[in-house]
């Protein structure tokens, strides 16, 4: 189990970064940090990997204490792997010399085998003779993400992994590299602004604002049901609504278009999302979005209708 209890960090001189932050985390277990940009993500990662000497509370794997470059002459705790922004990947070596680099040279085949599976999971069995300085930075990505997989850690730290990986290729391989670390009950802490990493592969999530945790708990609750506006946003667009007195936090496809309502607001823009329309229109003075399925020209008058959200 991670425990981290009650950090707090600084950098020299500077103001917190990272204020008071507890949670826990089980073996296996795949946790989200969201939150945005500057709100100290990386900075949680690094003191959990045992880069940073924390200012106050203690951070645990299982019995042992995390204790950064003050403890140790390398930091970085040997049971986690951390894959930072920059990959740290040796250039002038092939893919698979740079997956191997870990893994032990009196096992020949077993190290063999391992790159090969690695390299399956990352989709990249066509480069493993590859010069790493010779690809691109979304798959230099996918090579480090295999380096740290290579002597399988106990955790491994994704700092957001898959920033650098068009569309086509992010989904398969985060289908495929989420479900190898629950295959081989790898726990996994994920740095993401993509929503989509929570929700479809997180059993937790940790929301982060102003350095501090703003919110904590399962990714489907958080979306069903989010308290501020901060957290549905990092999730879908949002609208701010006062209904019948109450403020709400709606998502697009909870508001639709409707015969008649006592709800009426005037379009603005339409945006083409292939599946759909996003309408954007106003409602008493204020700027809302909702999903519908064909395009309403500026001008025209809608009626609305708020769903309740579904539990
Ligand atoms: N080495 C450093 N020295 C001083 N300040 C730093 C250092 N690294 C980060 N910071 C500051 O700490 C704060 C948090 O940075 P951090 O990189 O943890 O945020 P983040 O949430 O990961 O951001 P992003 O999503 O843009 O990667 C920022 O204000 C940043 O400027």
């Amino acid at each position: 189990m991670l425990h981290v209890k009650n950090i707090s960090f600084q950098y020299n001189n500077h103001k917190e970064v990272l204020k008071n932050l507890s949670f826990q985390l089980a073996p296996g277990e795949h946790l989200c940090v969201m939150g945005e940009s500057g709100s100290g993500k990386s900075t949680l990662l690094k003191a959990i990997y045992g880069l940073l000497d924390v200012k106050s509370g203690e951070l645990y794997w299982k019995d042992q204490q995390i204790l950064g470059p003050a403890f140790h002459l390398v930091p970085g705790m040997e049971f986690f792997k951390y894959v930072a922004q920059d990959f740290d990947l040796m250039p002038y070596t092939s893919v698979e010399e740079n997956i191997a680099k870990f893994l032990s040279r009196f096992h020949p085949e077993e190290s063999k085998h391992r790159t090969n599976e690695l390299l399956e999971v990352i989709e990249m069995k066509a480069f493993a003779k590859q010069r790493v300085k010779d690809l691109s930075g979304g798959q230099q990505q996918r090579v480090a993400i295999a380096r740290a997989l290579a002597k399988e850690p106990e955790m491994i730290l994704l700092d957001e992994p898959f920033s650098q990986i068009d569309n086509f290729k992010k989904n398969s391989l985060r289908r495929k590299l989420f479900s190898y670390l629950k295959e081989k009950n790898i726990a996994c802490i994920v740095a993401t602004h993509d929503g989509n990493d929570a929700l479809s592969f997180a059993d937790k999530m940790i929301v982060i604002k102003d350095h501090q945790i703003l919110a904590q708990g399962a990714p489907k609750e958080l979306y069903q049901h989010p308290k501020e506006h901060y957290v549905a946003a990092l999730f879908d667009d949002v609208n701010d609504i006062m209904i019948d007195g109450e403020n709400r936090l709606l998502y697009p496809h909870h508001i639709k278009a409707v015969d008649t309502s006592e709800y009426h607001a005037v379009v603005k823009n339409s945006y083409y999302k292939g599946f759909s329309w996003l309408i954007e229109a106003e409602l008493k003075g204020q700027s809302i979005f909702f999903q519908h399925s064909q395009r309403i020209g500026s001008g025209n008058v809608v009626y609305l209708n708020f769903s309740t959200i579904p539990n």
